[in-house]
């Protein structure tokens, strides 16, 4: 029996390191019966988009300012939320027209708002995000800076940060944990320093992260895909 192959499209806003973890993991066997089908950028800046060329993995670049969605420097927070959920119902379309069976967010620097979620959730289709802190924690971006930063300054729980992949929710980073490592801080340590120990945890638990819930969903589709076959013999 074979096993349908689970297919991945993964987000992201910055260089792609995490991306690259995937891709290599993906052409390694180590998500086992997966194929990334579609990467999507919101940088035009963003090195992701290059890695999945160089990768035969098709890119989509679509951004909340240059699709026209609010105008640069637009400071209004009705006209922001409104253009803000427009653009992420056009997004989950976009998203969906590919029909994967689930959603990697690897550095993917963009808060989603229901009209991306809801259609993704009625889909049936995962979203799970790589957020470089510890459950409940330094939610939103920078988090590895601002974690440093209270290391210094002696206020940091237990000396330690971290790193987790969760399913995405509305609340930002409050999704359930998939995966959480401690990484300890170490006294004089740069930012770069923990940067660079903290990205190496990263690249290997999206991997693990990803496999273990792409391992469950190939289980899934293989059943669907016997009682489908059965109901046809019958
Ligand atoms: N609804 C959700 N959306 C997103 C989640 C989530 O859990 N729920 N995870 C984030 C990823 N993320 C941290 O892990 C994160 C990324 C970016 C931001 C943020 O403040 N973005 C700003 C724009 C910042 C910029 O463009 O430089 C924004 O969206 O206005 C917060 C958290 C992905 N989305
Ligand atoms: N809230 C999400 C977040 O802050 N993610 C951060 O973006 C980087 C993307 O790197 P990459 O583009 O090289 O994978 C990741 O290293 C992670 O720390």
């Amino acid at each position: 029996m074979s096993c349908s192959t689970v297919k991945l499209t993964v987000m992201c806003s910055a260089s792609g390191t995490n991306l690259q973890a995937l891709i290599d993991a993906v052409a390694a066997g180590s998500i086992p019966n997966a194929s990334i089908i579609k990467v999507v950028v919101n940088r035009k800046t963003a090195y992701a988009a290059k890695r999945a060329e160089q990768a035969g993995i098709p890119a989509e670049y679509f951004n909340l300012v240059n699709g026209r969605y609010h105008k640069a420097g637009e400071k209004d927070e009705a006209v922001l939320k409104t253009a803000r959920a427009k653009y992420d119902a056009d997004l989950a379309q976009r998203v969906l027209k590919d029909s994967p069976d689930m959603v990697v967010l690897a550095g993917w620097m963009h808060v989603f708002s229901e009209p991306f979620l809801k259609p993704l959730d009625a889909a049936g289709i995962p979203v799970i995000n790589l957020h470089p802190a510890l459950p409940g924690k330094y939610d939103g971006a920078n988090a590895i800076q601002r974690a440093h930063e209270d290391f210094q300054a002696g206020r940091l729980e237990n000396n330690k940060t971290g790193c987790m992949i969760h399913y995405v929710i509305a609340e930002v980073d409050r999704g359930e944990p998939i995966l959480v490592e401690e990484v300890e801080c170490r006294e004089g340590e740069t930012l770069e320093g923990l940067e660079n120990r903290i990205h190496a945890v990263e690249h290997r638990i999206i991997v693990k992260a990803t496999a273990q819930v792409a391992t469950r969903l190939a289980a899934t589709k293989t059943g669907r895909g016997r009682l489908e076959a059965k109901k046809r013999d019958n």
